[in-house]
């Protein structure tokens, strides 16, 4: 296992560029998630630490050593790094065995230990029955174990994923999820594992930076990016989250705020520094709204748009506030019905003030 530091990384290719004063501090051992949207630039992230991009600015260190600058560029072959693609990049004409046995041979290992390894790995990753076979007669998930085999013969310190789950069914993707964290747990190397997917970001990931056009917008653990987003980008992308407007924030110097969401009284989270604002942007997740049965009780008005059956509960859409502009998701347990068009009345338990730019965001 080892440390990695990315300080200050810039990338471009011709005139675009494509990463933007990228810093993350990875601990030895850590599980970490890069995670964003289509073409923000994670892969080239990747890229650059496995050694296989050149970078324009900053550097990358990986167990203390520099193994990227502008002027230093250390090959992919001499950075104890071990890479997992989406396409697994496995050897069609060789055997399973032989697959996982060739970055042993080329790295100058005798013949009698390379057998060992590879027999043992085989075993971990449960494949030492199918050693002989080729790629083409594996499944998908086989192949990714093949794949993940490899980096444990290798014994590599550092582990690179690339969407490894994308070509995937949902069966084999919770399967091989958790055949990551059981060889996260064996190896003790340190993950870096790129996804657009944050269920599986939040899932694995001990850490997750969240990217967006080329920079790192916040890099926290899991609870913390749902619970405390920095921002409106972070609060919207991660776990279904709705941002809306609240007037009236008052902090209250315990980690709460008071504030007036749609004319009701309300008490949200928030930041230690928070100051106090007329309005205010709030991150709301659907677990946050209660349905009120009681006509009594004090609520926010709304009407339900869509309702979706998702097995244990269902899903609801609503249009709260003056003509019915702020949109909001509830959960309601099954057994319940709603229909579109049905007037409700909703309690806000918990919510979260999205720090403006000047108030210092929570790092663990
Ligand atoms: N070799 C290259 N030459 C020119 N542009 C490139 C090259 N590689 C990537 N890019 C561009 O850099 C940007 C980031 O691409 P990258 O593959 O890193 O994104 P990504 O976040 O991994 O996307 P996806 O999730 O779709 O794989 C894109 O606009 C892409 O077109």
């Amino acid at each position: 296992m080892a440390r990695i530091e990315i300080e200050n990384l810039d990338k471009s290719f011709g005139q675009t560029q494509v990463l933007r004063e990228v810093s993350l501090s990875i601990e030895a051992g850590e599980f970490v998630s890069v995670l964003g949207p289509s073409g923000c630039g994670k892969t080239t992230l990747l890229r650059c630490l496995a050694g296989f991009e050149h970078i324009d600015g900053g550097r990358i260190e990986v167990g203390g050593q520099v193994v990227s600058t502008p002027e230093r560029h250390l090959p992919p072959e001499r950075r104890g790094i071990g890479v997992v693609f989406q396409n697994y990049a496995l050897w069609p004409h060789m055997t399973v065995a032989k697959n996982v046995a060739y970055g042993l041979k080329i790295a100058g290992v005798p013949r009698s230990e390379r057998e060992t390894r590879v027999a043992r790995v085989l075993d971990l990753v449960e494949l030492g029955a199918l050693a002989q076979r080729r790629p083409a007669d594996l499944s998908g998930g086989q192949r990714q174990r093949v794949a993940l085999a490899r980096c444990l013969a290798m014994e590599s310190r550092v582990v690179l994923l690339d969407e490894p789950l994308a070509n995937l069914d949902v069966h084999l993707r919770s399967a091989l999820e958790e055949e990551f964290a059981a060889f996260h747990a064996r190896s003790g190397a340190t993950m870096f594992y790129i996804t657009h997917d944050q269920a599986e970001a939040l899932a694995l990931a001990d850490r997750v930076a969240v990217m967006d056009r080329g920079r790192i917008i916040q890099f926290d653990r899991p609870e913390a990016l749902f619970r405390q987003p920095a921002s409106e980008t972070v609060a919207g992308f991660i776990g279904e989250g709705r941002v809306i407007e609240a007037e009236d924030i008052r902090p209250l110097g315990d980690g709460h705020a008071s504030a007036s969401l749609l004319g009701q009284p309300v008490r949200l989270r928030c930041a230690p520094g928070q100051r106090g604002q007329d309005r205010g942007r709030i991150s709301v997740h659907p677990g946050d709204l209660q349905l009120l049965s009681d006509d009594l009780q004090p609520g926010i008005e709304a009407h339900v748009t869509r309702a979706t059956y998702r097995g244990a509960y269902l899903r609801a859409e609503l249009a709260a506030g003056p003509s019915a502009s702020v949109p909001l998701s509830i959960n309601v347990a099954a057994p319940s019905s709603l229909d579109r068009g049905q007037r409700v009345r909703i309690a806000l338990r918990d919510g979260w003030v999205i720090p403006d730019p000047v108030t210092p965001t929570t790092q663990p």
